[in-house]
């Protein structure tokens, strides 16, 4: 599979402040990745150095093949940065239009192509509505819609869901889902659970080093199991360890384990849950892998 970004030893420091150190990475085409790291990694410093906004002190960035700034990346790349606004006074066909004829578009063009990326973040019916009578979920929707514009093939989200209700976030990842074999999309969030849902490639930035930089993959001769209960069970480890299969078992937190298996055993799960309604066991669920919070942050 080809590679639509390839970052080489890129490095930007604000005066003394190191934001990217050395990084590195490539990332495929259709691969939906997420941007990991806690507070001040160097996230939005590379998002930017990505867009074109920031230019770094050194290293290569190569976007479908071309070099940062090179016109013909423009409306190939886009990018809705973790503090979008909207002008609240004007429609949203007005607005989108605008961003439309910003992009190269003829009027005509641009006022249908308002109308195909309204559609596809659900809001078709509010194309004369105002910003400023949209709530918060509808106006991350409209942003993302922005960014859709003309059909890039890369797509960087920053936030995209934060602040917003389950059902509204929900929406958006589904969007997002829907969308990711017609562009690929780099993903930044602080809620792993959503990412783990959505991407199937992880950058993890800490202190502007890139420290992971894998695809997750649990086809191999082992397989994985989140197991969380609802009670901590006396000696539950040791339990888990004597099930049929089982290759090794960790306990990530409070009622919760990560169970190997060799993956042969295709109905380990099944027998799992027998096994915990003998010992009389409550579970709350069951989630196949190992959760993105534990690879990340609970090696052993
Ligand atoms: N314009 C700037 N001037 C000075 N320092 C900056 C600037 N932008 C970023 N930094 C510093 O660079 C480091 C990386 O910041 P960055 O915003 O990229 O982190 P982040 O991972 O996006 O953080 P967050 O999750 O809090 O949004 C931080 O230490 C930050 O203080």
């Amino acid at each position: 599979m080809s590679s639509v970004i390839k970052v080489t030893n890129l490095s930007k420091s604000f005066g003394s402040k190191a934001a990217l150190k050395n990084v590195s990475f490539e990332i495929e085409q259709g691969k939906t990745t997420a941007l990991i790291g806690p507070n001040g990694a160097g996230k939005t410093t590379l998002f930017s150095i990505l867009c074109g906004y920031l230019e770094p002190d050194s290293g290569q960035v190569d976007i479908l093949g071309q070099q940062l700034g090179e016109p013909k990346l423009f409306s190939k790349l886009s990018a809705l940065p973790q503090d979008a606004q909207l002008d609240p006074r004007f429609s949203l066909e007005k607005q989108l239009c605008f961003y439309s004829r910003l992009q190269g578009l003829s009027k005509p063009a641009a006022i249908k192509e308002t109308h195909r990326v309204l559609e596809l973040v659900g809001l078709k019916d509010n194309v004369n509505s105002r910003v400023s009578e949209l709530s918060h979920g509808m106006r991350k929707r409209v942003c993302i819609a922005q960014a859709l514009i003309d059909k890039p093939e890369i797509i960087l989200l920053d936030e995209a869901t934060a602040g917003l209700d389950p059902v509204n976030a929900r929406e958006i990842r589904n969007i997002i889902s829907d969308l990711s074999d017609q562009a690929t999309f780099i993903l930044s969030s602080h809620d792993l659970s959503e990412l783990e849902r959505l991407c199937s490639h992880i950058l993890y930035l800490d202190q502007g080093e890139l420290s992971e930089h894998k695809t997750r993959n649990y086809q191999g001769e082992h397989n994985y199991l989140t197991l969380q209960l609802i009670n901590e069970p006396h000696q539950a480890l040791d339990y888990l360890k004597q099930l049929q299969d089982v290759t090794h078992v960790q306990q990530t937190q409070s009622k919760e384990f990560v169970i190997e298996y060799k993956a042969e055993n295709k109905q380990f799960d099944v027998h799992l849950l027998k096994y915990c309604h003998k010992l009389n066991w409550q579970y709350r669920q069951l989630i196949n892998g190992n959760t993105l919070e534990n690879e990340l942050f609970n090696k052993e």
